[in-house]
């Protein structure tokens, strides 16, 4: 059902137009609780969304709209495995990948955990041996670098952990190539040698240009230098496709197996982590899981007022539609998650943009914000002057781990201190009185003070969230990918859309492969057909 048609939504256009008239900082003001009530906690994360335009009320009333929206059944479904993804008739059962032994999973009605344990176990074993140095390269030398290639969901997740969690890297080094721009696998080979190069070939359909074309190309560099005999060395696949990788000529034997019920962009706590296991050893993995999954069973077991994907999902929802907020800014303060934004992106965008239901009719609504960000303080540089005077439109959440991953105290107290003064700024903005004053103080009077006080307003009333993790380790990273995770799931449920396929990347992908071929570029339209051309003049 839309969400628009439920008694909710229309409470929660009352609560919205009494709630439009008051800032942020008159909330405070009336409450001296307020930010103990709008907060919440689980697995070491501390969420404050007491700088969210919320009061009692209106909470309420976005927990009874996850109520008519049935989050409760979607929620059991999908960890009973059902095939919540209705337009693949797939589970999308990702939790079941960061179960412990002995907690067990059905998906479409077969039991998976036993064969998800069978697969994490020869990864441990396969990185064990890479690790120690009892696994080497053609030539007998130890492996010194690992090359994930890959792209989308076989990319970003353990791209992102790898520098979220480098300092703490023991193992052979991991690269990271993605684009069918030849210039990512050429800059990284540059700095390689073949004989101490691991390659890991990631593709669920195993079917992608991108990385089909990067494997290729790879393979050929590893060929030139020591002979077809070292590919099986030196090159192992992450797939759910058997055959398509025995094609391309990597021994199935050496192919570490997912399965249709993970989706890419869910695909980090699988084989598709191979690089983390190998850099960062399977105790940290353990921990990364084990993080992702206390948050799933704080998600299943916490009451919705006190469950931080549910909040946060609803949060986001009252943003977008009754806030009239169309984005949702993502801010680290935390130099190695400078990736987290792009895995989020494709986590949000790619599960929530959406423009029909799950019965396929045209959604009533908006469904997901854009989803943008980097990390602060450079962010701070760039485009906090637009979210605190340019329009009202959007909502940030701010991220910050408490303890230094550094030995500079005195940098993480101004990290910490410009990530509060940031959202405090937002909240409470700046009066035309405390401008008038703080000018009068400088001595400016008369017509140029009149003249300054317009562009040094601040009008506040700007929403956030902000969630403080005690560090960057592997345990609370799980879990804050986690929250994300299910925070999407939440959002779905709410706009009545299916999160888990992704048909709106496939016209693009025909289309490239129709101007790949000369017997079809003449069916394009003109302009790109003019742009082919004028494309092929400037390369002679
Ligand atoms: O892992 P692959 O099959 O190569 O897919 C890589 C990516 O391809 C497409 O972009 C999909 O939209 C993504 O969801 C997927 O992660």
């Amino acid at each position: 059902m839309s969400p628009t048609s439920t008694p909710a939504w229309q409470d929660l256009r009352r609560h919205a137009a009494r709630l439009a008239e008051v800032h942020l900082s008159a909330l405070f003001a009336r409450d001296p609780a307020r930010a103990q009530r709008f907060a919440a906690e689980a697995c070491g994360l501390y969420l404050d969304y007491s700088k969210q335009r919320i009061d009692a009320g209106a909470l309420g009333t976005l927990l009874h709209l996850a109520e008519q929206q049935d989050l409760a059944g979607w929620r059991r479904r999908l960890f009973a495995g059902e095939p919540v993804n209705h337009t693949e008739q797939r589970a999308a059962l990702h939790m079941a990948l960061r179960a412990p032994r002995g907690v067990s999973f059905v998906a479409n009605g077969c039991e998976v955990s036993a064969a998800v344990h069978a697969v994490r176990d020869r990864m441990y074993a396969f990185a064990a041996a890479v690790r120690s140095g009892e696994r080497r390269g053609a030539r007998g030398a130890r492996f010194e670098a690992v090359v994930n290639i890959g792209i989308g969901g076989s990319d970003f997740g353990p791209r992102m952990v790898c520098a979220a969690l480098a300092p703490q890297i023991d193992g052979p080094r991991p690269w990271f190539v993605a684009n069918v721009d030849g210039a990512e696998l050429h800059d990284t080979l540059a700095r390689l040698r073949p004989e101490t190069t691991l390659f890991i070939v990631t593709s669920k359909t195993f079917s992608t240009q991108e990385t089909l074309a990067n494997a290729q190309r790879a393979r050929e560099w590893l060929v030139a230098a020591l002979g077809e005999a070292a590919v099986s060395k030196h090159f192992v696949a992450v797939s759910t496709h058997a055959a398509r990788v025995a094609a391309f000529g990597i021994d199935p034997a050496h192919m570490f197996e997912f399965w249709d019920w993970v989706g890419g962009r869910y695909s980090v706590w699988s084989a598709v982590g191979l690089s983390i296991v190998l850099a960062l050893g399977p105790e940290r993995f353990d921990a990364l899981l084990a993080g992702a999954h206390a948050l799933d069973r704080h998600f299943v077991e916490a009451p919705a007022e006190r469950n931080l994907p549910v909040l946060m999902g609803l949060l986001g929802i009252w943003n977008t539609h009754f806030l009239g907020c169309a984005s949702q800014v993502v801010v680290p303060y935390a130099q190695r998650l400078e990736l987290f934004c792009g895995w989020l992106q494709q986590l949000e965008l790619e599960s929530n943009g959406k423009g029909v239901n799950r019965a396929g009719l045209p959604v009533d609504h908006a469904t997901t914000p854009v989803l943008w960000g980097s990390v602060g303080t450079n962010a701070q540089h760039a485009y906090f002057q637009m979210l605190h005077q340019g329009p009202a439109v959007h909502a940030v959440d701010f991220i910050l781990p408490v303890e230094a991953g550094h030995p500079y105290p005195e940098m993480q107290r101004m990290l910490v201190a410009n990530c509060l003064a940031q959202s405090a700024a937002l909240m409470r903005g700046k009066t035309a009185t405390e401008v008038r004053a703080e000018l009068a103080a400088q001595g400016l009077a008369g017509e140029a003070l009149d003249a300054a006080v317009p562009h040094r307003v601040f009008p506040g009333n700007r929403p956030s969230n902000t969630l403080l993790l005690p560090r960057l380790d592997a345990y609370h990273l799980g879990a804050l990918l986690a929250l994300y995770e299910h925070r999407t799931f939440v959002q779905s449920v709410i706009w009545d859309i299916n999160p888990f396929d992704q048909w709106g990347v496939e016209l693009g992908k025909q289309l490239a492969q129709q101007i790949l071929d000369p017997a079809r570029i003449e069916m394009m339209d003109a302009s790109t057909k003019t742009l082919y051309q004028r494309i092929g003049a400037m390369n002679h």
